[in-house]
């Protein structure tokens, strides 16, 4: 048999055994769906088969595509195939027929080298399309037997060719076929500790963020299956372009979100002015949060006057100050250290009414009992009037009425030393640069317990009270009447039934970890995973590290890429007041992005950012020449839309991506979408468009067959980062590159110009 037909022969057969063991995934689960009844622990088993088998099947469903794609030939004589799941044989005692390209066993298909082939005599990458398989790549790694050939510094160099050059489509494809050595090393990273990758663009960062979470749930299945594992990336529309790698690789246990997206209740997409993004980002907005808060704990300018049980009650600036002092000197959250306001100012107001009412007329002492004193504080703690000049005094408040009320009041923002660009309309939507201001109010006001402990009692108050009524129907029976102490419905009702039949009817929380994560605040994530990291202010890594306090992270960026204008132009400055020295740099050098004629141009505009970072070597060229073409502003619309469609043209199946100023955005697009019906453009563009035009700042990790820059001297004018902004730009290409201008080409593009 040839060899081909012999690798189409392994593969119907591991076809074939995916499909039995698909049969009897499905087989249990549709077994378990039919069983009902049983105690609430046979509930919860049951629940978790139900998810254990329906994971397996999205599992194997997922991976029909590219199942199997390579195969290691050992010297000793034994063969493996590494696949993107593992198949063990029928029978137990045999070999696994496909081993997961994350298992120990697959490493030497990523590592092994001619000048180290640890054992390895041949590298063999499958081709194939559904089923079939359509072609085979092998590289000798066994010097003696034949001698390598190729390139030495990169692996499966045909496989990997063949997935750089192929046409983007829109969304990232994974990896896992032609990971490289130095990304290998990365994604096999231990769990613990920070690990920071710098790489310039298209050096695979992203890609390796992504294999690493798959490595990750893989190896350290049962811990962070339980915690979940986050990634974090710039925006909405980048998310939209990796969200497929993930499933592609059968994992589905990461929350995937943008800095706008970390706040339950809150989707904060908003844009906003980068200088004032830049402000919220800094720390001094703590101590503009802080004073904020401590804003709300006011005292009168005298006193206030409430009616008590009728009589006037005078309640004067001195007490409220002393309770507040009391309140503050706990360090306790704003809401939670509201208790002790409470407790103490009543404290002294009950003090106040002794003295008045328990006075001795012959000037003894006072003649209330510590009996009336309490029964005092008990009426001035349920008296309405009371409570609410309390609440006025130091109320209940939540982060977004605190950070609404803020940024909307010149005068709370004056007295809390915010800065006044700050301001704007009460109704404003909320940004992403909002929140870790949020997130950040979360932690100084604290939630207030006893309320929440209310809430729930109040809640299985309800779900008892439903099912009091279901067992009355079935008993045909009395009625109730429920008061508001728990206490008193336990002597009231025979609980032990009803609250039992709440236990057995309570709804086991199906949601992943991912999901429920997405939904609380307070969840600390397994491992955690930023991209772009370089975009993120000081206030927004707080928040991050509050969900991470294991500081288990995995952090990718470039530095020669930040925008932002609190983004980070060194990682000392990030990790050192997190982790000090503790943290772990590793750099990717090789762009398989960005062919070697497009990256002598970006390495231009490397150098007039700071001449000591070295752009990372392009792993191929592409044989096509970028250009430049002046042409006159008020043509710039039309000369835009004839760059795209010659670009269109020179693509095929592939994508151009149109890169313009903030400024001209809007014009260009709406002229763009006039003359090419479907051009994606706005806020969210759909990548699977063929043509998209955005800004710079909206391109951040996305990559085009074909980019068009536009104005490029506007793009480096319209922010103090600008010409980090064009190094982004112009290393978005996978094939060609254009440059469209109508002013004079900015300096650091001058090799253009001829
Ligand atoms: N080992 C590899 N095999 C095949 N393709 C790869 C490999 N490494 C990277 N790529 C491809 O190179 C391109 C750039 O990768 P990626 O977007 O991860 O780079 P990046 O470092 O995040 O870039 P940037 O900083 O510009 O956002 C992607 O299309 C990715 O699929």
């Amino acid at each position: 048999m040839s060899s081909f037909a012999a690798e189409q022969a392994y593969l119907t057969t591991l076809y074939q055994r995916l499909d039995s063991l698909r049969d009897q995934a499905d087989e249990r689960l549709k077994g378990i769906l039919l069983e009902s009844g049983g105690t609430p622990q046979g509930r919860a088993q049951r629940e978790a088969n139900r998810s254990h088998y329906a994971d397996q099947l999205a599992q194997m469903n997922a991976v029909e595509n590219g199942l199997c794609f390579g195969r290691l030939d050992y010297t000793a004589g034994e063969t493996r195939y590494i696949g993107r799941l593992g198949l063990s044989a029928p029978e137990h005692d045999q070999d696994p027929l496909l081993i997961d390209w994350r298992a120990p066993a697959s490493r030497a298909f990523y590592l092994a080298t001619a000048v180290s082939p640890d054992g390895v005599k041949r590298r063999r990458h499958l081709r194939t399309k559904g089923r079939k398989l359509t072609g085979i790549d092998d590289e000798v790694l066994d010097l003696e037997a034949g001698g390598a050939g190729g390139r030495e510094d990169v692996t499966g160099e045909a496989a990997l060719l063949s997935a750089l050059t192929a046409e983007r489509t829109g969304r990232m494809r994974d990896i896992v076929e032609t990971i490289q050595a130095e990304q290998d090393e990365i994604i096999r990273a231990g769990l613990n500790g920070v690990t920071v990758v710098q790489g310039g663009p298209g050096t695979g960062k992203t890609a390796v963020a992504l294999h690493r979470a798959a490595y990750l749930l893989y190896t350290y299945r049962a811990q962070l299956t339980k915690q979940g594992v986050l990634i974090l990336g710039p925006n909405a529309t980048f998310l939209r372009y990796i969200s497929q790698v993930l499933p592609s690789l059968a994992e589905t246990g990461v929350l995937l979100a943008t800095l706008g997206d970390m706040f339950p209740g809150v989707r904060a997409r908003a844009t906003e002015k980068p200088a004032i993004a830049a402000i919220k980002g800094r720390l001094d907005m703590l101590e503009v949060l802080r004073k904020a808060v401590a804003d709300r704990q006011a005292v009168p300018d005298d006193y206030v006057e409430v009616d008590h049980d009728g009589y006037p009650l005078r309640i004067e600036r001195s007490v409220l100050e002393d309770a507040r002092s009391a309140a503050r000197r706990s360090e306790r959250p704003h809401n939670v250290a509201r208790a002790i306001f409470v407790t103490e100012a009543i404290h002294a107001l009950s003090l106040q009414i002794a003295e008045r009412i328990g006075a001795d007329p012959l000037g003894g002492e006072n003649l209330l009992s510590a009996a009336d004193l309490a029964e005092t504080r008990r009426e001035l703690r349920e008296d309405i009037d009371v409570q609410r000049a309390l609440f006025d005094f130091w109320p209940v408040l939540t982060p977004r009425q605190v950070l609404r009320d803020l940024l909307s009041d010149a005068d709370r923002l004056e007295s809390a030393g915010g800065d006044p660009l700050l301001l704007r309309d009460r109704d404003a939507r909320w940004s992403p640069a909002d929140v870790p201001l949020l997130d950040e109010l979360a932690e100084l006001l604290g939630v207030d317990e006893t309320l929440q402990k209310r809430q729930a009692a109040q809640e299985r108050r309800e779900a008892i009270e439903y099912a009091e009524g279901v067992l009355e129907i079935v008993e045909g029976s009395r009625s109730l009447d429920f008061e508001d102490q728990e206490e008193e419905i336990l002597s009231a009702i025979d609980v032990v039934d009803a609250s039992a039949f709440v236990e057995r009817h309570e709804v086991i929380d199906t949601r992943t970890a991912a999901e429920r994560a997405a939904a609380d605040r307070t969840w600390v994530f397994g491992h955690v995973i930023v991209d772009e990291a370089q975009e993120l202010s000081p206030m927004a890594w707080r928040l991050l590290m509050r969900r991470c306090p294991s500081r288990s992270m995995t952090v990718v960026g470039d530095v020669a890429q930040t925008s932002e204008l609190t983004g980070a132009t060194g990682w000392e400055q990030v990790f050192e007041p997190y982790v000090a020295q503790r943290w772990n740099l590793v750099e990717l050098t090789v762009n398989y992005r960005t062919p070697a004629e497009v990256m002598a141009v970006a390495a231009d505009v490397l150098a007039a950012i700071d001449a000591a970072l070295q752009p990372p070597r392009s792993v191929r060229s592409a044989g096509v020449d970028p250009w430049a073409l002046r042409v006159p502003r008020v043509a710039l619309g039309a000369e835009t839309i004839a760059a795209v469609r010659a670009e269109t043209a020179e693509v095929g199946e592939g994508r151009v991506g149109v890169l313009v100023p903030e400024a001209l955005a809007e014009e260009l697009g709406r002229q763009l979408v006039e003359a090419v019906p479907g051009a994606a453009v706005g806020e969210q563009p759909d990548l699977l468009n063929q043509v998209a035009l955005m800004t710079v700042r909206q391109a951040k990790g996305l990559e085009f067959d074909a980019v068009v820059v536009v104005e490029p001297d506007e793009i480096i004018a319209e922010s103090p980062r600008g010409l980090s902004d064009l190094y982004v730009a112009v290393t978005r290409a996978t094939r060609r590159l254009g440059v469209l201008h109508s002013n004079d080409l900015p300096k650091v593009l001058a090799a253009l110009a001829s």
